[in-house]
């Protein structure tokens, strides 16, 4: 694995720079240590990168015993200062697990890799990005780097200084209040009293129906008829032309309806679906591109920019759209 590591990332593991601190680790109320924005952080901005204190297989096909020694010989080997570092960090599972080393490492871990040639998943700790609690509606993302072997925590949106730094640790947002619960109960002994999971009576109802609504849009069914539905929204948007342009003939175009109201739940729960945010974002874009409305397609454009930012590191071209909403190939398709 590590000549393949080498093979695509020459000089690996590439040097990195970490960024400036932009947060610290503080006490927060009923979670213990947290992670507290101490400036302004951007949307799609990195807010922490760090090595981990070591990597893991998450599977290692051995007897509970032997896994038990592996785990305890891994940490022992570790540079004093890392192990300390590891020790200090969190473990909320307590006698249910087979181990501290284990209890630790359940708690704190983060995904890592994947790996050129080696399909195993890893777990590692990181000593800052492990103090940050999780929240069912994140203001920031987890990544990991394997050509500078680092975890990388950026914003999924503006992120105010005094506002604590949240990540998800559920393997699905989209779930039922139950469910999450449930999920966060069995995974880190912990009852989540995030903002959403504080919603009561009709507010709660509201964010679940929201966040069923978007979970539906991710099926391929829905998918299709999305797509479907904005080429007949487009369609129609040439045809009336001249009428759409004049809002006093009463023909004034909205957005995809389903569109908008995808993206808005999206923006309420704080829910990005990874696969579906894209799609929605760039009908949303284009469709105002259309419509000639510059600061819709600026608006838009930059949210993507930002969220494509903080799942890969990347921009993938959004920020160029947002910057020039003419030189869009569907500025103006309607007069074409
Ligand atoms: C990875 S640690 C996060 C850092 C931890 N708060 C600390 O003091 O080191 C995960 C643990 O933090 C606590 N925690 C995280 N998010 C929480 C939340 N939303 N509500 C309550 N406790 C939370 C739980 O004890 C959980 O098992």
């Amino acid at each position: 694995m590590l000549d393949a590591l080498r093979a695509q990332y020459p000089g690996w593991p590439q040097p990195f720079t970490p960024p400036p601190p932009v947060y610290k680790i503080v006490p927060i109320e009923g979670t213990g240590l947290g992670m507290v924005a101490t400036e302004d952080i951007a949307g799609g901005a990195t807010i922490a990168r760090e090595r981990p204190i070591f990597l893991m297989p998450r599977v290692i096909p051995a007897s509970p015993a032997e896994r038990r020694r592996i785990d305890d010989s891994v940490v022992r080997m570790l540079h004093s200062e890392n192990r300390r570092a590891f020790y200090a960090l969190k473990n909320a599972q307590g006698n249910a697990a087979p181990s501290e080393v284990r209890g630790i490492m359940g708690t704190n871990s983060f995904e890592a890799g994947p790996f050129p040639t080696y399909p195993a998943r890893y777990a590692g700790m990181a000593r800052d990005m492990s103090r940050a609690n999780h929240s069912c509606s994140p203001n920031a993302t987890h990544s990991f780097d394997p050509a500078t072997l680092t975890h990388v925590l950026r914003a999924f949106h503006s992120i105010r200084a005094g506002e604590e730094v949240t990540i998800s640790y559920l393997s699905d947002t989209l779930v039922s209040y139950e469910a999450r619960q449930e999920e966060l109960s069995c995974g880190y002994h912990f009852k989540c009293g995030c903002k959403v999971c504080r919603l009561s009576g009709e507010a709660r109802m509201v964010s679940a129906i929201s966040r069923r609504v978007i979970r539906e849009r991710t099926y391929p069914g829905p998918m299709r008829e999305d797509e479907a539905a904005f080429e007949v929204w487009l369609s129609n948007a040439v045809r009336r032309n001249a009428s759409a342009r004049d809002p006093s003939k009463g023909m004034s175009l909205q957005l995809p309806e389903m569109d908008a109201l995808v993206w808005a739940s999206m923006e309420q729960e704080g829910c990005y679906e990874p696969g579906l945010w894209e799609l929605v974002l760039e009908r949303l874009v284009k469709a105002s591109a259309v419509l000639e409305n510059e600061d819709a397609v600026r608006h838009y454009a930059k949210k993507a920019a930002e969220l494509r930012t903080a799942q890969s590191g990347s921009d993938g071209g959004w920020y160029a759209v947002a910057e020039n909403p003419r030189q869009t190939e569907w500025w103006a398709k309607r007069s074409m």
